[in-house]
């Protein structure tokens, strides 16, 4: 039944699967988005991304997937508002992104910690300018803490900790901030897969704790299986568009080892790789992946 319910979704043409309504509240619209950049030097436009159009409701978690280059990661960056796009409509929890915005975090692959500044203090890092007063940003920061298992590691100093550590310390200080939408890079790849999964029940477990929205680019179509609700496809680049949207209807509260052994699983892996094949160049796409 999941897998027939995900190949309705696929197999709907782009079209349908762009204007199908969203149930529920919006945490991010967009609608017609176009994205560039300018070249001082050589006096042109790029345009990375020539429309873009999709949803992502309240309390899910979205994988924005496509080709290398399709712009995932200049999409991301206009979200949290540090670059600006040419044309169409982009609401954050209902208002227009216009510059940056303290109600989206944002986390890389790399975790990018301040090395000077303990694991506490980089995780209340935003909070403190925010001028949040010291007694709120030491309860917050602990509790942030403890959610990510890091407590015995406050006092820690960057250079101290793994790297899935360092991105257990990033993401506990993208959530002490309380974002209604937080955008994630690539978060594990750098990671070993143990970590990987490690962090990935992590961040599951999270989302259940806290309702958070989550808008998440990866490269890996299993890892998109695995944690997302929902799946868009944007085609190859330059002036990407979003090719399909595809449902992951495996249910929430999951596990991701979980997840694997679901019937399910092994078809909308193989259905989202299809996807992604269809759009590589001719010969790479006969060579197999
Ligand atoms: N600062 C920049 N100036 C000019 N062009 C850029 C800049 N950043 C990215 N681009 C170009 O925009 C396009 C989209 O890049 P982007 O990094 O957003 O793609 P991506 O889908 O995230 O790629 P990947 O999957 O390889 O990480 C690429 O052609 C890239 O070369």
């Amino acid at each position: 039944m999941d897998s027939e319910l995900a190949v309705t979704a696929a197999t709907a043409t782009p079209t349908q699967q762009r204007t199908a309504p969203a149930a529920g509240p919006l945490k991010l619209e967009v609608e017609d988005v176009g994205i560039g950049y300018f070249s001082q030097r050589h006096g042109s436009f790029f345009e990375a991304v020539r429309s873009l159009t999709f949803n992502v409701p309240d309390d899910s978690l979205v994988a924005l997937v496509g080709p290398t280059g399709c712009g995932k990661s200049t999409f991301l960056r206009s979200v949290c508002g540090l670059l600006g796009y040419q044309h169409g409509r982009l609401l954050v929890d209902g208002s227009a992104v216009t510059g940056p915005r303290a109600d989206c975090s944002v986390v890389f692959q790399s975790p990018a910690l301040m090395p000077w500044r303990t694991v506490e203090r980089n995780v209340g890092y935003g909070l403190e300018l925010r001028g949040t007063p010291k007694a709120e940003v030491r309860d917050r920061v602990g509790h942030m803490l403890d959610m990510v298992g890091l407590s015995k590691f406050a006092e820690h100093y960057p250079h101290q900790l793994s790297g899935g550590m360092q991105q257990r310390a990033n993401l506990a200080r993208a959530l002490a901030n309380d974002p209604v939408l937080l955008l994630m890079d690539e978060p594990f790849s750098a990671l070993d897969p143990q970590t990987r999964d490690r962090l990935s029940d992590e961040l599951l477990r999270i989302r259940e704790l806290t309702k958070l929205t989550v808008l998440m680019v990866t490269h890996q179509v299993d890892e998109a299986v695995l944690l997302a609700d929902q799946c868009v496809v944007l085609s190859r680049g330059p002036g990407s568009v979003v090719e399909g949207v595809m449902d992951i209807p495996l249910g929430r509260g999951r596990t991701v080892d979980e997840t694997r052994h679901q019937s399910g699983y092994g078809p909308l892996v193989r259905q989202l790789r299809d996807m992604l094949r269809a759009l590589e160049p001719a010969e790479s796409a006969s060579g197999g992946r």
